[in-house]
């Protein structure tokens, strides 16, 4: 009775919330219990694996779940979360590992009780540290590879990496303990080795003989390699199931590496035996990784998997800002909303053009102003405009939803037509210096009202949708080659 109430309660949230929301949050949850509470009414209880789960699901899920439930039932449902006792939240949900569900991008906290949720996981890591498993001082070679620079005071926190920053400080704080392993996955030069960088450091000024492993997977390839050639895999063994923490970068590298993904996954169990935590990186989640033994990826999902998407603009900006002041350079705030317009790939395609008008302001002399920012950026400026057309923008993204380029001159009105021709309209506006009505008239003629409308549409929406947003990422990095 309760599980089928709890599956048909999923069924119908399953056609409620975006896909990508119902496989991160409700489908890896275990089938729920009913009982009644004291004044009679019916109580769903579900246990969820950690903590951090918990309250993002309260915060954001809780009050849906509720009513989809009551409705079911015809009478008022509760629903009760309680964490999972450790052994059953460290298995893999078996529920994950056999249908393969795609583990998609995290959405950012809308609403400001999630932003409470977060912020009360936050301040775990303010307490004192956990007892640090036993260990002997830390041999100084286990520490090197950290950068001192790569700290939580230089990252830059937003929408975009406010989920993986928050459990990253907590791990920072409590290693050992939830989110083990955690996984961290998205786009290059978004910050995911900025952010394992600065749990390695947070941990070792806590903790200055905690044994800390920063390195990148080729490494662990090599290193594998290497130990195969001398048989020396005893020393492997020392090296790595030694380590309070295991910091490994950019884990699709494993790819079609069979011994090395056998190494790792000892090294992985004999880690997580001790309590020891790791942490990855990737370019995609678990489940995507190609060529990698999925009793791997399963356990690389059976901790915390949280994703970093690109940016925004006032993230973007605000890096922007505090990267020119570590500098010793005041950007004013104009030129920093200009660069942050023009430059939206990556972090570190926007470090690379501060780097640029910081030195052209220094060489020429004068201060920094968006005359001279155009100046000194001209090369890359050019590039996009002599690249992006609307017919450009209008090919781009009628491939991309597989839909025909006449559909966006069109009047069809299908959802599946008319909303990638609402996106054309927004990257025509966004990426072009067109005017509505000039856009209009590119689209068949329409009104430069319904080009208002679509664009106002879909920038609000971006803001809240973040596979739209990831979406809309990939098609101005394809607009911009
Ligand atoms: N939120 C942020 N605040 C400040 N700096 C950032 C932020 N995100 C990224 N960076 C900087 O951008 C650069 C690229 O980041 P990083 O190397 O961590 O990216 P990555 O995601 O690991 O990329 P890749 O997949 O290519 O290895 C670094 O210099 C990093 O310090």
């Amino acid at each position: 009775m309760t599980v089928d109430l709890w599956q048909r309660g999923c069924e119908r949230l399953a056609t409620e919330l975006p896909e990508h929301q119902f496989n991160t949050w409700i489908r890896p949850l275990p089938p729920a219990q009913l009982s009644q509470d004291e004044a009679d009414a019916a109580v769903v209880s579900v246990r969820v694996p950690n903590r951090f789960k918990l309250d993002w699901i309260r915060a954001q899920y809780a009050g849906r779940i509720e009513s989809v439930l009551s409705d079911l039932a015809g009478k008022p449902v509760r629903l009760e979360l309680t964490l999972a006792p450790r052994a059953e939240a460290a298995a893999p949900a078996p529920l994950r590992a056999s249908n393969g569900y795609a583990h998609a991008t995290v959405a950012a906290p809308a609403a400001p009780a999630a932003a409470a949720a977060l912020a009360a996981v936050a301040s775990v890591t303010a307490a004192p540290s956990h007892p640090a498993p036993a260990a002997s001082p830390a041999p100084a070679s286990n520490r090197h590879k950290l950068n001192p620079s790569l700290t939580f005071d230089t990252l830059v926190p937003g929408r975009a990496n406010q989920m993986a920053r928050t459990a990253a400080l907590h791990v920072a704080g409590a290693p050992g303990q939830m989110y083990n392993p955690l996984f961290i996955y998205g786009g290059v030069g978004l910050g995911k080795t900025h952010l394992v960088h600065a749990v390695g450091n947070a941990l070792l000024k806590d903790r200055p003989d905690a044994r800390v492993l920063y390195l990148h997977a080729e490494q662990f390839i090599s290193d594998v390699v290497k130990n195969y050639q001398r048989k020396t895999f005893d020393e492997l063994k020392a090296k790595y199931h030694s380590l309070d923490l295991l910091l490994i970068d950019d884990v699709q590298f494993f790819a079609g590496k069979d011994r090395t993904q056998e190494e790792f996954f000892n090294t992985f169990e004999a880690l997580l035996a001790k309590r020891a935590h790791i942490i990855m990186t990737s370019d995609t989640y678990p489940k995507g990784l190609v060529d990698i033994d999925e009793r791997l990826t399963s356990r690389f999902d059976a901790g915390l998997t949280v994703a970093i998407e690109p940016p925004e603009l006032e993230m973007r900006v605000a890096i922007l800002i505090k990267k020119a002041l570590a500098e010793g350079a005041e950007m004013p705030e104009d030129v920093a909303f200009f660069i942050a317009k023009n430059v939206r790939a990556n972090v570190r395609e926007l470090e690379g053009a501060l780097r640029k008008v910081l030195a052209y302001s220094r060489f020429s002399q004068k201060d920094i102003n968006i005359a001279l920012t155009r100046d000194a950026l001209k090369d890359l400026l050019s590039i996009q405009n002599r690249q992006i057309s609307v017919e450009n923008i209008q090919k781009t993204v009628a491939d991309f939803y597989k839909i025909k380029v006449a559909d966006m001159y069109s009047k069809k009105r299908p959802a599946s037509i008319a909303r990638p021709r609402q996106i054309a309209m927004y990257l025509a506006k966004d990426m072009t210096k067109k005017s509505l009505p000039e856009i209009g008239e590119l689209f068949g003629g329409r009104d430069h009202t319904t080009v208002l409308h679509a664009v106002r549409k879909i920038a609000d929406e971006r803001q809240r949708n973040s596979e739209l947003n990831q979406q809309l990422h990939v098609l101005e990095q394809t607009l911009k080659g």
